[in-house]
């Protein structure tokens, strides 16, 4: 048996291969190129980067062939190549009287989908069919996740972001039905199961262009995995340079530039923007164990409203190292002064400076006391978090379901997960349980250095 399934994954490997080998063949002969401005005659890489694995930090990936150097063009991608809706159109000119007709109450990103779909409709006859043949079979972003697996999340906004993301799928799959029927998609691409999947590409991939909201799916550019924005970047997002990647006019390509200097064999990553884990989940399936952007929400009184009305909510909250945001300590510091003082202190407030060491004393037990309420209230601790990811790691890692199993069949949450389906699709089940666990482990430990980290230190 364990034989049979290392042979089965051998081919699988080896398929997946020959079918990555193809698409780099076409992508060059298509003016894709890693070594500006000419193209490699043996496919499109190999001068700059190259595709490699990188099992911790998003699979599938693109890898320096040589030392870059920061700012360096390592590849260009020209408009004709990009799958966009607008070059769907020109390629099948057919359809563009369906699409004007829709263009009013369906969004861009919608009609990219259904250019999406219509494309893998046709099959070889595509002309991105080598691209579209090893595009994900399957993706993690929020839309994906059942009923369960979004209680994994076990905080209440996380779970209503994700059940709405759900939702929104099946609501532009509804509205989008009309168009996929006209422009006679086969009735397989019409089912809502193809529409996740093709939604979820568009999601996790589309790139920005300045002709289309929807963005464009990039040959290529587009196995570049994400790195979180640091500070340098943030300067030269002032300076209207390009840091890493964006459509060129000039070149009428899309190019990409090393973000900084990087070694031969590591990893050359992309910033897609500045996104929180839930975000992260949400649009591309995956979240970061250290994410510099990390925004831990806890609820607050009603209370809180009379005070913090200078500041938008969302920037009320905790973050990565449990220190609480600033306007969520200057609304706190407002909260414990006495009405009749908040005039006063405001301009200490507006400046993060504390107002007496009783204020500062009070607005710790304060947010010390809600982040344990919060903490109280979940099924499981921090610790048993840690222990079950502990457990599915090595489920997933060893491959073997069967025998681990035994060691969830006390949790009833973990039960839900292995109940049926074939290996594949429990290990899919657990992949996104692994998530919501990871995310709301994450949370929990933010709050807990909240309370013992940055109200010790403040307290002491
Ligand atoms: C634009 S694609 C990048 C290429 C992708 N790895 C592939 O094999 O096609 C974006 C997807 O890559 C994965 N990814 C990118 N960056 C990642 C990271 N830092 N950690 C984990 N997964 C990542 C996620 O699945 C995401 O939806």
């Amino acid at each position: 048996m364990e034989e049979g399934r290392t042979q089965a994954c051998e081919l699988e490997n080896e398929e997946e291969g020959r079918l990555l080998e193809d698409f780099l063949l076409w992508a060059a002969s298509i003016g894709i190129t890693d070594s500006p401005p000419y193209s490699s005659p043996i496919g499109c890489l190999g001068d700059s980067i190259h595709l490699a694995q990188f099992p911790d930090a998003g699979g599938r990936g693109l890898a320096a062939s040589r030392e870059l150097k920061r700012q360096e063009i390592v590849l260009v991608v020209p408009r004709s190549a990009l799958l966009t809706t607008e070059n769907v159109l020109l390629r099948d000119p057919n359809l563009a009287s369906f699409f004007q007709n829709h263009r009013r109450h369906l969004s861009p990103t919608q009609l990219l989908t259904v250019s999406l779909l219509f494309q893998v409709g046709k099959g070889k006859d595509s002309w991105w069919y080598p691209y579209l043949i090893q595009l994900p079979l399957s993706y993690d972003t929020l839309a994906n996740f059942t009923q369960f697996e979004i209680q994994a999340f076990q905080v209440d906004y996380a779970i209503w972001i994700a059940e709405k993301a759900a939702s929104k799928a099946r609501v532009d799959w509804k509205q989008s039905l009309v168009l996929m029927q006209e422009i006679q998609l086969k009735p397989q691409l019409q089912t809502f199961k193809s529409w996740l999947w093709a939604s979820s590409t568009v999601s996790s991939r589309a790139l920005h262009v300045p002709w289309d909201p929807a963005g464009c799916l990039c040959p290529v550019g587009d196995l570049f995995n994400y790195a979180a924005p640091d500070e340098e970047d943030t300067e030269d997002t002032f300076s209207g340079r390009l840091t890493d990647g964006g459509y060129d006019e000039a070149k009428n390509s899309y190019c990409f530039y090393a973000r900084k200097r990087y070694m031969k064999g590591e990893q050359v990553l992309l910033c897609y923007g500045t996104y929180t884990n839930l975000e992260l989940l949400e649009h591309y399936g995956f979240l970061l164990a250290s994410n510099p952007n990390e925004k831990s929400f806890i609820p607050l009184d009603p209370s809180m409203q009379q005070v913090s009305h200078c500041w938008p909510n969302e920037s009320l909250y905790i973050h990565q190292d449990g220190t609480p945001s600033f306007a969520l300590m200057a609304s706190l510091r407002l909260l414990a002064t006495p009405k009749s003082f908040r005039r006063e202190i405001g301009h200490l407030v507006y400046a993060g400076v504390k107002v007496s060491s009783e204020n500062e004393t009070k607005v710790v037990k304060y947010l010390s006391e809600k982040c344990r309420e919060v903490l109280d209230r979940f099924p499981t601790s921090h610790e048993d978090d840690r222990r079950i990811l502990e457990a599915i790691g090595k489920i997933l890692c060893n491959e073997e379901i069967e025998e681990l199993e035994e060691i969830f069949r006390q949790s009833s949450e973990a039960q839900k997960a292995m109940v049926s389906g074939s290996l594949k699709a429990r290990r899919r089940r657990m992949e996104r349980w692994k998530l919501g666990v990871e995310w709301r482990a994450n949370y929990k430990r933010d709050l807990v250095e909240c309370v013992v980290g940055f109200c010790n230190g403040v307290v002491n």
